[in-house]
């Protein structure tokens, strides 16, 4: 019997960020492990015009939640969505639903931020920082509270290259950030935001920082532990391999590349692409909220989850191997031939910047208006650019993550929970996690049917022909005008007639 799965058993779990990539993981797993648990709040903002309950039975509604709804059919029961914008003044929860939520509360898994890396500063300290500072407030007013679970992220800390599992100081303290962030206009917070962030590459990983300070100093007696995942990537096993939902860290450059609008990408394929699956850094979170809760350690714990120092892969690997994938499981309505490449200098960067990304896309707006159709190439390739200008920093840099923690976690679970709650990257076998991953998109970002593979690879021949024939059209052009103006070209021409 899991030791693990036993403990969430009647317990009442809150989860902020339920329904983002990582909250409807964390939810599956445990609804499918411990499907006796007594209820799961979850604080969720009406969105898109859909109310709560709606946005939960979209969510019970998908694949991902097929198997939960086998072993506990009474699942929509046990989610009580909790009305809550974390921008707000006690979260905007009424004062019913506080009452509830701090007299009942077992275990607080942190997952809810905003993960953009050009958010304003004042968005991404409201979310990342202050947000987590009500939230310990709120926990402290918990009686039951046995354990209060942040997750930050490996990247919190990119400023160094070897990271402990340590809470490490920020030059200015979070309550001053969070005080100044009241009284500056959004002006001048633009301005002074690059000094402030210093050498963080953005404001999400540095707000991150913030967070985990703020989670040390302000977290009192509580039972606390932080988890910092690296790149979260698709699932690896759980439910089923491949789930991913939404187009962060490589999801979204994998349908780019697939789709063929990215040729090229400035990266290092020697730098470590420190991946980890959404399900292993789930199965780490449980096991690190029942061993806080249990254990009860005296100092705020630290979990690296990471791949790099126990399974490395780097991103010339990786990109190989998602190229391959391309062959065997092409993905639909491809606008080029899917064929990316690495750089490593700006000269060639921006050359083919131009000569790939930004020349076709003009070619291909330019048929649009001819064809009376409205042009949406430029601005999409202009979008990929940015996205890529700012993901390079973390595809041209490797970092060195201390596990000490995680490894000693490892070693406590019976063998049982080492099953059931695997966090053990070692076992992952990154070829075949990559071409799982772009099933994965293929299936669940872009909702593609396997039943159109052949057509789609039919569509690619077509590509490869348009290719060689505009190439050879291209060529001969040359060559004439060439001919037209050379006496050494014409020799040629004549030797080879
Ligand atoms: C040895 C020899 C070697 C040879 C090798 C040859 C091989 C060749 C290689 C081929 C390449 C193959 C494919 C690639 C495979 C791997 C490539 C490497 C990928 C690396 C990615 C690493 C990322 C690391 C990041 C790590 C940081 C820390 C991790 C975390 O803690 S948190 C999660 C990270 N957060 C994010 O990822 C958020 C990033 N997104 C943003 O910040 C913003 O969305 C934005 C990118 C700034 C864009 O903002 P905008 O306001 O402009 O747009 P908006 O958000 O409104 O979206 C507009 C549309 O764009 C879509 N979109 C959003 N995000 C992405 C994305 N990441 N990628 C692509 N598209 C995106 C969005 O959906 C919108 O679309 P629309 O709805 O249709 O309008
Ligand atoms: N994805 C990754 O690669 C990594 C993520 N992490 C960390 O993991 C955690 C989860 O990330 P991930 O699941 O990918 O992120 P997502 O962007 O998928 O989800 C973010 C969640 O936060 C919620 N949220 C955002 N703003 C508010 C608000 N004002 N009020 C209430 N809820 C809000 C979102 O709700 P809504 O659905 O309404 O928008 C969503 O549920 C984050 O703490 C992130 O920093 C760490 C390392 C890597």
């Amino acid at each position: 019997m899991s030791m693990i799965a036993a403990f969430y058993g009647g317990k009442s779990i809150l989860i902020t960020g339920a329904t983002g990539f990582m909250g409807k993981v964390l939810m599956e797993k445990l609804f499918r492990t411990s499907p006796d648990l007594k209820v799961v709040y979850i604080l969720v903002r009406p969105k898109q015009g859909q109310t709560l309950q709606q946005r939960v039975f979209q969510i019970l509604d998908s694949k991902l939640f097929e198997k939960v709804k086998e072993v506990c059919p009474n699942v929509h029961e046990k989610i009580r969505a909790i009305s809550a914008d974390l921008n707000q003044n006690d979260f905007a929860i009424s004062k019913e639903d506080m009452k509830e939520l701090l007299s009942h509360t077992n275990i607080i898994f942190h997952c809810a931020a905003t993960v953009r890396f050009d958010d304003h500063l004042r968005h991404a300290v409201q979310l990342n920082v202050t947000a987590t500072q009500q939230l310990l407030l709120m926990a402290s007013q918990m009686p039951k509270l046995e354990a209060f679970i942040h997750i930050s992220t490996a990247f919190s800390n990119c400023n160094l290259k070897h990271i402990d599992e340590v809470v490490y100081p920020c030059p200015v303290e979070p309550k001053k950030i969070i005080d100044s962030m009241e009284w500056l206009d959004d002006a001048i917070i633009d301005e002074i935001t690059p000094k402030l962030i210093g050498d963080w590459p953005n404001t999400y990983t540095y707000t991150k920082a913030l967070g985990e300070v703020v989670v040390q100093q302000e977290g009192g007696n509580l039972n606390i532990a932080i988890i910092r995942p690296s790149i979260m990537g698709a699932t690896w096993q759980e439910p089923f391999p491949g789930w991913v939902d939404n187009l962060n860290g490589p999801s979204g450059l994998i349908i780019a590349a697939g789709k063929g609008f990215l040729r090229s990408i400035r990266a290092t394929p020697m730098a470590v692409a420190d991946l980890i699956p959404a399900d292993t850094v789930v199965n780490l979170t449980l096991a690190v909220g029942w061993y806080t809760a249990v254990h009860r350690p005296k100092s705020t714990l630290v979990y690296h989850c990471t791949s790099g120092n126990l399974n490395p892969c780097n991103w010339g690997k990786m990109g190989l191997q998602v190229l391959a994938t391309f062959e065997k499981i092409p993905f639909e309505r491809a606008f080029r031939r899917p064929n990316a490449d690495f750089t490593t200098n700006n000269i060639t960067t921006h050359y083919w910047n131009a000569v790939s990304h930004r020349a076709p896309a003009i070619i291909y707006d330019f048929y649009l208006r001819l064809t009376g159709r409205k042009p949406r190439m430029t601005k999409l390739m202009n979008r990929l650019l940015r996205t890529l200008s700012m993901l390079e920093y973390f595809v041209n840099r490797s970092w060195e993550w201390s596990t000490y923690n995680t490894e000693m976690l490892m070693s406590e679970l019976s063998p049982e929970d080492q099953r059931v709650f695997n966090f053990d990257v070692r076992q992952l076998n990154w070829l075949e996690y990559i071409e799982n991953y772009v099933l994965g998109v293929k299936k669940y970002l872009l909702k593609e049917d396997m039943a159109g593979i052949p057509e789609a690879k039919q569509h690619l021949k077509r590509l490869r022909n348009i290719h060689y024939l505009f190439n050879t059209a291209l060529f001969l052009i040359a060559w004439r005008l060439l001919i037209a103006r050379s006496q050494v070209a014409r020799n040629v021409w004549f030797f080879i007639m």
